[in-house]
């Protein structure tokens, strides 16, 4: 599923070429650190070619408050034939199979450039001509250009042009009618929306990992859009409470309007910084009236923000190793509050959405060095989803400060007339221990290159004291 569409300003069109393959464009030093625990026989090279792809299937998640999985898939097969809907293993989820060699090609494909978006253009172009469409990914390219583009560029599908190019950069309308994406996907907006919600497999994974039960009191720690807080909702059968929390009231207002979509009423969403729950004299009362206080809560999730390397299809990403290293320790901040607020033999999964050891183990590993928690598995009937977490460790701050030195002036150039400077600034740099083989086993990480899906990580934690 095409879950991204791209600013008009950065497609171009040149004359018709084969499907070819391209791989996620990164930082260099993203890549070399990266490579650093990934790098076993060419492991990371695949998991970068599958960035760029999506998943083979879309999911969507049953809202079983309102409907069967069975009720669903029906009415999905009649709406959405000739896409194939199957039943996933585990209960509550519904997968469209794109099936490359048969299915037509989906001609509402979100690549086609609306002109003004058409940026290049090859001399010569008229109307019915068949060309390919690329994303300058460097965004580099000079408006108006007339000759093939030779910087960085990923070929997104082949199309057939609908007006001459003079017209590109004066008519409006479609420029191109795609004819082959690389990318295709049933039409899902607006289909059942109180029935279903879009959602990757390994997201809904978390909300199993949590097992809430009902009549649990529950704090989603970082919770905007809503998808786990809803699903956390279903699961608990609408029977309990479930605090969200994110930090803006925009933000709270979609996690509130998709709850009211699917018929939750469990969920009392507030703007909050979750770092700050149990801090600060002038939300005492706030704290007070809603009972939030240490030692207190059955289940917590922790979704924090993070890199988002596991996400995919991603065409570019000009994240550099500061920017990366910047997301740890603001994990560990929201984990230390959460870690306050859980009763003494509850539950916390902690999960991200990224390929980044860092923000995975290395999480895992500081929580279980500085808070009384202990690793356990997730639910049996999900063990097989997924693989072990990773035991590599770095081995020491050289080999980090190695790749800032090599890769200082290598990064990805800043989007043409942009004011923008992207340095390699000094970094710090914090070495942390990984997993033992047999904590390794009880997390899991989710590789885009083996599990046709996106990059995701879930540990779950039972607190075991108290911290008083
Ligand atoms: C990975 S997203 C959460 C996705 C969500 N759990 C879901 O499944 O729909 C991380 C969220 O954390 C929020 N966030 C970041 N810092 C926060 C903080 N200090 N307190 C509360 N929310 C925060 C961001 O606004 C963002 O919406």
């Amino acid at each position: 599923m095409l879950n991204r569409n791209y600013t008009l300003n950065e497609i171009c069109v040149a004359p018709m070429q084969d499907l070819t393959t391209f791989r996620t464009v990164l930082d260099p030093s993203v890549v070399s650190f990266l490579g650093l625990y990934h790098d076993i026989e060419g492991h990371l090279e695949s998991v970068i070619n599958a960035l760029a792809r999506p998943p083979s299937v879309t999911s969507l998640r049953v809202n079983t408050l309102l409907c069967s999985s069975d009720s669903l898939l029906k009415d999905l097969s009649d709406v959405l034939s000739p896409y194939k809907v199957e039943r996933h293993q585990s209960k509550d989820h519904c997968l469209w199979r794109m099936d490359i060699q048969k299915l037509p090609w989906t001609l509402s494909d979100p690549f086609t450039p609306q002109q003004p978006g058409v940026l290049a253009a090859v001399s010569g172009i008229q109307a019915e001509d068949k060309v390919s469409v690329y994303i300058d990914v460097d965004q580099q390219v000079h408006k108006g250009l007339r000759v093939e583009f030779e910087g960085r560029k990923v070929f997104v599908g082949n199309g057939t042009t609908t007006m001459s190019r003079s017209a590109f950069y004066k008519s409006t309308g479609v420029a191109v009618r795609m004819t082959e994406g690389i990318y295709r996907s049933p039409p899902l907006n607006g289909i059942f929306p109180e029935k279903c919600y879009l959602q990757n497999i390994p997201s809904m994974i978390t909300a199993h990992y949590l097992e809430a039960r009902e009549g649990d009191r529950i704090i989603d720690m970082c919770a905007s859009p809503g998808g786990k807080t809803s699903h956390i909702a279903q699961l608990m059968r609408n029977n309990g409470t479930i605090f969200s929390f994110d930090r803006n009231e925009n933000k709270v207002e979609v996690i509130r309007q998709l709850c009211q979509r699917l018929a939750i009423t469990c969920v009392r969403a507030f703007a909050m910084d979750s770092t700050k729950l149990l801090e600060g004299e002038e939300q005492q009362k706030w704290r007070e009236e809603f009972d939030i206080r240490p030692e207190s809560f059955d289940r917590i999730l922790l979704d924090p923000p993070c890199s988002g390397l596991g996400q995919r299809p991603r065409m570019r990403e000009s994240m550099n190793l500061v920017d990366l290293f910047s997301y740890a320790p603001y994990q560990r901040k929201l984990f230390h509050t959460a870690i306050r607020l859980l009763k003494v033999g509850g539950v916390l999964v902690y999960s991200t959405c990224t390929l980044n050891p860092q923000e995975n183990e290395e999480v895992v590993r500081y929580a279980l060095d500085h808070f009384p928690v202990k690793l356990v598995g997730g639910p049996q009937h999900l063990s097989s989803l997924g693989s072990k977490g990773l035991t590599w460790r770095v081995k020491s701050e050289g080999e980090i400060e190695e790749i800032m030195k090599s890769t200082r002036d290598e990064h990805i150039p800043a989007p043409h007339g942009s004011q923008k400077k992207r340095k390699q600034k000094q970094v710090k740099i914090v070495m942390s221990e990984s997993l033992k083989e047999e904590e390794a086993e009880l997390v899991r990480r989710f590789d885009p290159s083996k599990d046709d899906g996106i990059g995701f990580f879930i540990a779950k934690f039972v607190k075991i004291a108290d911290m008083r």
